[in-house]
């Protein structure tokens, strides 16, 4: 059976008396791609959390990997998942080294942790992967805003997880930037076909040629989700993000702006 690296059901999260975030089914299966996009405050961020079991709904159904949330022990489940946070920090490290601290889920090299060959094999594959070779001994303060996504992927998949969850990867990145980051990510799924992956977006331009589905959030609510071909359309777009959108393809990619 095809076990859903993430089923959702009837999910709801409540702060302050607040719906922030929900999601009555969703389903993400192996191999599958998707993209959240939405307006500021729409919920994103809080869904991903659930999804990567570091926040727990107020109400409904989570199975991430086959486990059920509340069941068992997340500390198990989490070691599965690979998150993404572009906007967190690491101690000063090389990049060969922040990728390996992955290994033990640490914000720092560990003194006395000696890997395993095969981590270090591991290490310096995924290093290639995202194209930071020539760079593996850079140090983390000194990386730009896109090495260090590309370092920060390199070290989620260091424990090769089913599933990997990207906040905002192309946050703050110049053109050749975003550009190679979509190309690493586009990489990266070719190389792992059982891997299923959810990259939250604010611009259809930074939606990678690779994704299979969307996943559209406003209000706290899922407006629409399924295959992009037919979820990611002018008047989706235009009804999630309230104004007029004009929506054009180009090389499997994806261009918006304002209707005139
Ligand atoms: N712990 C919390 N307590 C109360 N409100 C919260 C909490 N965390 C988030 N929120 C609110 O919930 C809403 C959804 O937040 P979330 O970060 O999921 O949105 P988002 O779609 O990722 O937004 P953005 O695009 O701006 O990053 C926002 O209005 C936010 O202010």
């Amino acid at each position: 059976m095809n076990t859903p690296a993430l089923s959702l059901s009837d999910v709801r999260v409540v702060r302050g008396g607040r719906c922030i975030a929900s999601c009555d089914e969703l389903a993400v299966l192996p191999g599958e791609h998707w993209a959240i996009m939405g307006p500021n405050g729409a919920g994103k961020t809080t869904l991903l959390k659930v999804a990567g079991t570091l926040l727990f709904p107020s109400e409904g159904t989570v199975d991430v990997l086959g486990k059920r949330m509340g069941r068992v022990d997340v500390f198990t489940v989490r070691m599965q998942i690979g998150y993404v946070d572009p906007k967190q920090r690491l101690d000063d490290m090389s990049c060969y080294e922040a990728v390996l601290s992955g290994v033990t889920a640490s914000n720092g090299f560990i003194p006395r942790w000696q890997p395993a060959p095969e981590e270090e094999a591991l290490a310096r594959e995924l290093i290639e992967l995202v194209g930071m070779a020539s760079k593996s001994d850079a140090r983390w303060s000194r990386m730009s805003q896109g090495e260090k996504a590309r370092t920060l992927i390199a070290r989620a998949l260091v424990t090769r997880p089913r599933l990997l969850l990207l906040d905002e990867p192309s946050t703050g990145l110049d053109l050749p930037g975003r550009e190679t980051l979509l190309r690493v990510i586009d990489a990266m799924r070719a190389q792992q076909p059982e891997l299923s992956s959810m990259v939250i977006t604010h611009h259809v331009e930074e939606i990678a040629a690779s994704t299979t589905h969307l996943l559209l959030l406003k209000d706290a609510k899922v407006l629409a989700a399924g295959p992009v071909g037919e979820v990611l359309t002018a008047e989706n777009l235009s009804e999630v993000f309230g104004i007029p959108v004009d929506l054009s393809t180009h090389n499997g990619r994806w261009m918006a702006i304002e209707s005139a």
